[in-house]
């Protein structure tokens, strides 16, 4: 059994991450040992058997005794740690949620239903850095990874609807707060059925623009509104989470020296942690919508194409209907007026499950059984 090191478990992508693991019995085939930048000494948590009390998350001396170490602390986290073990001589296996170091020539991103093969051939050559890829990558491929299996893919691009979580928990809590204080400013004019609505919506703008409406995390009014910018501006244009796309999204499917041009505008809007994406799909030939459903839904266990149906998309391609499930629903599949080999695709996914911890537990159950 591997001695393993998991950081970053009481925090909200790692307590989905131990969710997952109690469910699929993970803690049964290793020796678990957690660690807290805050909480040492403090019992650890219950995973069905005994486990020492929490260590230090900081002492590289403590990390060392570890064969494998999962870590969902965060990049400054990993920014500071990482190299330090590193070069304290440490040779086990790294699993990370953080981005750091997702691009490094030595790791390899972790997508298993799309690049078992490339995780497979990293393992054999001795690579011990294995990252999850970026939410909205790790979602999109999980969806339309088989059009990439059969190379069918000219161009993609996604314009996205991400939900709060991906900014954290603090940030999740404010957009409840913005829902709840908007209600509360317009309670008792949508109360009464004689007022005009001009005048509720007159109000509810003047208050989303007033100093009285919270957007502390936010910086703007996300609630009643949308940010079309996510991460740091960079000197392209894009924005970190637009330049994502492309450079992940190819080194997941192992053809970085061919890269596929993936871009679009990723915007945030105000569901709770499922990603949405609305894909622009450059077919390199005209395929058959049949078929193409098909090759979708032969890729994974977890897509699921929805046809293009107007009840059928609004019950189950919503972010209301997919919070909390493993399935990637993909849907509003058709040839656009640009020509037969324009495809629109719209797809949703969890993105605390498949977008940040699933990966990783796949990943040690994959080091495990190699
Ligand atoms: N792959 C992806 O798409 C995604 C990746 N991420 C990555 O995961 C990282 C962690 O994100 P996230 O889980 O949102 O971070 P959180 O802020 O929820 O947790 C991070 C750490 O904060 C500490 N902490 C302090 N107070 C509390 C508290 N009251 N409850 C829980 N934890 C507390 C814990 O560390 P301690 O025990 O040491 O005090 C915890 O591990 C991100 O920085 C990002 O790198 C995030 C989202 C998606
Ligand atoms: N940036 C993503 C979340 C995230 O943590 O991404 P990354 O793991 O690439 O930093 C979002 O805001 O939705």
């Amino acid at each position: 059994m591997k001695r393993t090191g998991l950081v970053g478990w009481r925090g909200m992508v790692g307590s989905v991450l131990m969710q997952r693991m109690r469910e699929e019995n993970d803690f049964d085939q290793i020796e678990p040992v957690f660690f807290s930048t805050s909480q040492t000494g403090q019992p650890g948590p219950d995973v069905g058997k005994d486990v020492p009390s929490l260590k230090d998350a900081n002492d590289i001396d403590e990390l060392k005794q570890m064969e494998v170490i999962i870590s969902c602390q965060g990049g400054d986290y990993t920014e500071k740690v990482y190299p330090a073990l590193r070069k304290a001589g440490w040779d086990g296996y790294w699993i990370d949620a953080a981005s750091t170091l997702r691009m490094k020539d030595d790791s390899i991103i972790v997508l298993d239903p799309v690049n078992k093969d490339v995780i497979e051939a990293g393992l054999d050559k001795g690579i011990k850095t294995y990252v999850g890829g970026n939410c909205t990558v790790s979602l999109m491929l999980m969806a339309v990874g088989g059009l990439f299996d059969q190379d069918l893919v000219e161009w993609i691009s996604p314009m996205t609807y991400q939900a709060a979580s991906g900014s954290g928990a603090q940030h999740m809590r404010e957009l409840i707060r913005q829902m709840g204080a908007i209600n509360e400013s317009v309670k008792d004019l949508n109360a009464d059925p004689a007022t005009a609505i001009l005048d509720i919506d007159r109000q509810v703008a003047e208050f989303i623009r007033s100093k009285e409406y919270p957007v502390d995390q936010w910086g703007v009014p996300l609630a009643g509104s949308l940010i079309p910018w996510i991460d740091k501006p960079l000197d392209s244009g894009q924005t970190k989470e637009e330049w994502k796309a492309e450079v992940e999204s190819n080194k997941i499917l192992g053809r970085s020296d061919k890269p596929i041009p993936i871009d679009g505008i990723c915007v945030r809007i105000g569901a709770m942690r499922c990603h949405s994406q609305a894909l622009t799909i450059k077919l390199n030939k005209d395929v058959p919508l049949d078929e193409i459903s098909d090759i979708l839904a032969r890729a994974n266990d977890w897509v699921k194409v929805i046809p293009n149906d107007k009840e059928v998309s609004m019950a189950e391609l919503s972010p209301a209907s997919v919070t909390g499930k493993m399935h990637v629903p993909v849907g509003r599949l058709r040839k656009l007026s640009m020509g037969n080999d324009y495809l629109s695709a719209f797809t949703v996914g969890d993105q605390l499950l498949w977008g940040a911890a699933e990966p990783l537990r796949r990943m040690l159950r994959i080091l495990l059984d190699h």
